[in-house]
């Protein structure tokens, strides 16, 4: 057919419905919700612990992961949202739970994050914007912490905090390269003392995991307390309560607790709640937003960033221990770009010559999809692959990848089109998930936590990347040491790892083999409750690429926007 309207005229076009009438259907009442606007809403946590004491969550989980992605993505986002749709056609009970774009890709590389085409959650240019302000909040939290933290310095420094071992950076909501590493306290005595310093984005905050596992107020304040902002010159770890910062940053982010809710273009409810990335954080929305929506409906489908070496790896081996939500299905997002990159051995990245027809690269990068089918079954997970298809896919190489997966991998495949039709493309995918969930789970995180902080993260280095084995650097090894002491060798490991590739180095695509995975440093995020182990040459404040989005938008006199996608 034609070519499909931009995600942003598809999203005018929609006359949307008042979000009381969206989620009333569910069971959320209007005295339930905190109105923003006609559109959007935050539910309130006294809503929250009344469905807690209606009894247990009864929705089955649909995951929503994908293959090793081009830096554009490959639609996980856009299929979460489909098949959330795709199951209400079906008269399925669906809710939808994606987390909340950062300022960083949208005026950067991906663009925004609410989905695309048919496949939208709206309204999409608040979404992707200052949406509920949660974001800002986060980063002035985070930033609240580090200025105590200084100025505690600066007036006597009474915990005797080693300036020199501070583990708390700035954070900012923009892919601002030049700020990673900065000197701050210059301008003499009566500013400070001159130290290294930094900014990390609020996606990787260490506030943005701990507002996506706490399940209400109270464990919000505890778990900023227990955040781990330095050590004193004992070597003892100083903590967010040790500066009395605790509840002033809590203040901060008492209403970003709340989950938001908006609706998809075809009016399902969709909670648009808290946004971590995979690569640098543990990358999936919010354990409450996905409680809410597991009381509210009989599926909840929600997705984990990147690919499943990450998002999906964390939300099996960190969140679903820290909620009460496990996988009941996974839906692995394949696309026809994406292998032809894995075949065709590309780097660097050249999306728009991957729009070619050429089924041979489409069979030789079947390898990493198959890749990642295996490590998802290693979790006791059923998958099943989503062919998502974009405007310049061949049938040939969409029957290439279905027929693959069903006569060599032995899953149920189905071709994807909710981009171009909504839910209507989705359907044959949705009765695939509906029987993959319905039929019993045997779900099972890959490492015990009793298992050494060595074994832990060797076993997702070589279960799930594919290496030989883990080389520690001398730093590692000190960080191993201190925080066995400091009682943490018994929580879960978050790796922040390149999204490009399933091993450390973002130029190997395909199944990497022969390599060995580096860890160059491990430090606590006490708050959240797991380790994060930095490996390779992760960055946690990225870049903006040579022609960034933010150089192609327009904001036109009638309050309009073009170049937002
Ligand atoms: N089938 C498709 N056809 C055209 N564009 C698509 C399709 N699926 C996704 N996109 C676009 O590709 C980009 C990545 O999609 P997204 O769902 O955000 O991927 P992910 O969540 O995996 O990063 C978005 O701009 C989205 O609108
Ligand atoms: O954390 C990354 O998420 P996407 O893969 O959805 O961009
Ligand atoms: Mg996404």
């Amino acid at each position: 057919g034609g070519s499909i309207p931009s995600d942003y005229e598809i999203a005018q076009s929609v006359t949307t419905k008042h979000i009381t009438d969206v989620v009333e259907p569910y069971g959320l009442e209007a005295d339930d919700l905190q109105l923003l606007g006609e559109e959007t809403a935050k539910v309130e946590l006294e809503a929250i612990e009344r469905l807690r004491e209606e009894g247990d969550p009864a929705g089955k989980t649909i995951l929503v992961t994908g293959m090793t992605p081009t830096p554009l993505g490959e639609g996980k986002t856009v299929t979460t949202v489909g098949l959330g749709q795709a199951l209400n056609q079906l008269g399925e009970d669906a809710l939808v739970a994606i987390r909340e774009p950062s300022l960083g890709p949208v005026f950067g590389v991906k663009g925004g994050a609410a989905g695309g085409g048919y496949s939208q959650v709206l309204p999409m240019e608040d979404i992707n914007l200052h949406f509920t302000g949660d974001l800002h909040a986060l980063t002035s939290a985070h930033n609240l912490i580090a200025t105590i933290l200084d100025n505690h310095i600066k007036q006597g420094n009474e915990l005797d905090i080693a300036v020199n071992w501070i583990n708390w950076p700035r954070a900012i909501d923009m892919n601002d390269r030049v700020l990673r590493e900065t000197v701050v306290g210059l301008g003499g005595d009566v500013t400070g003392i001159p130290r290294e310093d930094g900014f990390i984005l609020t996606a990787a905050s260490e506030l943005m995991a701990v507002l996506c596992l706490a399940d209400g107020l109270e464990d919000l304040k505890e778990r900023i307390a227990r955040i781990i902002v330095a050590y004193d010159e004992d070597g003892d770890p100083v903590t967010v309560d040790d500066l009395g910062a605790t509840d002033a940053a809590a203040i901060l982010l008492k209403d970003a607790l709340k989950p938001n809710v908006v609706q998809t273009i075809e009016g399902t409810p969709a909670f648009v709640h808290g946004g971590p990335f995979a690569n640098i954080a543990h990358g999936t929305n919010s354990l409450i937003a996905d409680e809410v929506a597991a009381h509210l409906s009989e599926y909840l489908v929600t997705e984990a960033g990147f690919g499943s070496d990450l998002g999906a790896e964390k939300f099996m081996n960190i969140v679903s221990r820290f909620g009460d939500v496990e996988p009941d299905a996974v839906a692995l997002v394949a696309s026809v770009r994406a292998l032809k990159y894995h075949g065709q051995d590309m780097w660097p990245p050249d999306v728009d010559a991957l729009e070619e027809e050429d089924v041979d690269a489409v069979y030789d990068g079947l390898e990493n999809l198959e890749k990642h089918v295996r490590n998802l079954q290693q979790f006791g997970v059923p998958v099943v692959v989503a062919v998502n298809r974009f405007p310049q896919d061949t049938d040939a190489e969409v029957e290439a990848v279905v027929e693959h997966c069903e006569d060599e991998l032995g899953v149920p495949a189905a071709e994807s089109t909710v981009f171009a039709e909504g839910g209507e493309g989705g359907i044959e995918l949705a009765e695939h998930l509906v029987e993959a969930a319905d039929a019993e789970s045997e779900f099972e995180p890959l490492y015990d936590l009793e298992a050494s902080i060595e074994e832990k993260i060797e076993t997702v280095a070589t279960e799930i990347y594919g290496a030989d084995g883990v080389e520690f650097h001398s730093d590692a090894r000190d960080d191993i040491d201190r925080l066995t002491e400091l009682g943490f060798d018994d929580v879960p490991i978050c790796l922040s790892k390149t999204f490009h590739s399933l091993s450390d180095d973002a130029s190997e695509k395909g199944v990497p083999e022969d390599w060995t995975l580096e860890v160059n440093e491990i430090y606590p995020s006490a708050g959240a409750g797991f380790l994060v182990v930095l490996t390779a040459d992760v960055l946690t404040l990225p870049g903006l690429p040579a022609e960034p989005a933010a150089e192609s938008m327009e904001l036109h006199s009638d309050g309009s926007i073009s170049g937002l996608f």
